[in-house]
């Protein structure tokens, strides 16, 4: 293998000005960015502009899910935004992620599309109460299989279907995996958790860090110690 994994923080934070505290004291080279449903609904798409002119890679984290032709109109807007990815729901269906493909198809700027799978919040428990028989794992298999034959760029899933996920979809299939939690850091509300140093040396290509750093005391000096233990585990 192994690709170097690249990590993004997620900017889970109420307004612009908290996040700005943090972005101001980080490089485009050290991560990068991802604005989710909390960020974007306070600050909109001025601030995801802003990060994006600041140099950041930005992963819009608004996991559009309904009918094909809103998030296809949807994910358009986004790639108007210049981010470098962002995500729709694989359960909206093999219509929707074909729309939402075909949206960004023959643009100048076409930021990756990847589908979430099952939430990494998410157990067997979950899915048996919404009449979902599958386990977490053949769930995302099948959910991923739906993206890859619509043409989309990869999923987000938990670290724990990266092996199962690169047999079926090969290296290039991109795999997003939240739900990563430093040792000793809290779970929190996240179920299919992993290290860091564990989720890069399976070779994912997108970590998704938010509490473990936005939390920490010293949010960039708890980045810097996961850049460094990655570092130090690729050695
Ligand atoms: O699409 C996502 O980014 C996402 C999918 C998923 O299955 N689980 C998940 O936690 N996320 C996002 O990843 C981030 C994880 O944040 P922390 O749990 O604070 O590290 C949050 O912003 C979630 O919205």
């Amino acid at each position: 293998m192994t690709t170097r994994s690249q990590l993004f923080v997620a900017l889970d934070y109420a307004d612009a000005q908290s996040a700005r505290q943090l972005v101001n004291q980080l490089d485009p080279k050290l991560c990068g960015l991802k604005v989710g449903k909390e960020l974007f609904t306070a600050a909109g798409p001025d601030f995801v502009r802003e990060l994006v002119q600041s140099g950041f890679k930005v992963f819009l984290d608004l996991k559009f899910h309904d009918i094909p032709n809103t998030v296809a109109k949807a994910v358009a807007a986004a790639a108007d935004l210049g981010v470098w990815m962002v995500n729709v729901h694989a359960m909206g269906g093999r219509r929707m992620l074909v729309a939402a493909r075909d949206a960004l198809a023959d643009r100048e700027h076409r930021p990756l599309l990847i589908a979430v799978t099952v939430l990494t919040s998410m157990t067997a428990d979950d899915l048996r109460e919404l009449g979902i028989e599958r386990t977490p794992e053949q769930h995302v298999q099948a959910l991923a299989q739906l993206a890859a034959d619509a043409g989309l760029d990869g999923v987000v899933c938990s670290a724990h279907e990266a092996e199962s996920l690169q047999q079926a979809q090969g290296h290039e299939f991109i795999l997003v995996t939240p739900g990563i939690r430093p040792h000793g850091s809290e779970q929190g509300d996240q179920r299919r958790i992993m290290t860091p140093e564990q989720a890069a040396a399976l070779g994912i290509q997108v970590l998704v860090i938010g509490r473990p750093i936005t939390q920490a005391k010293d949010p960039l000096a708890a980045l810097q110690a996961i850049q460094e233990s990655l570092t130090a585990s690729s050695a």
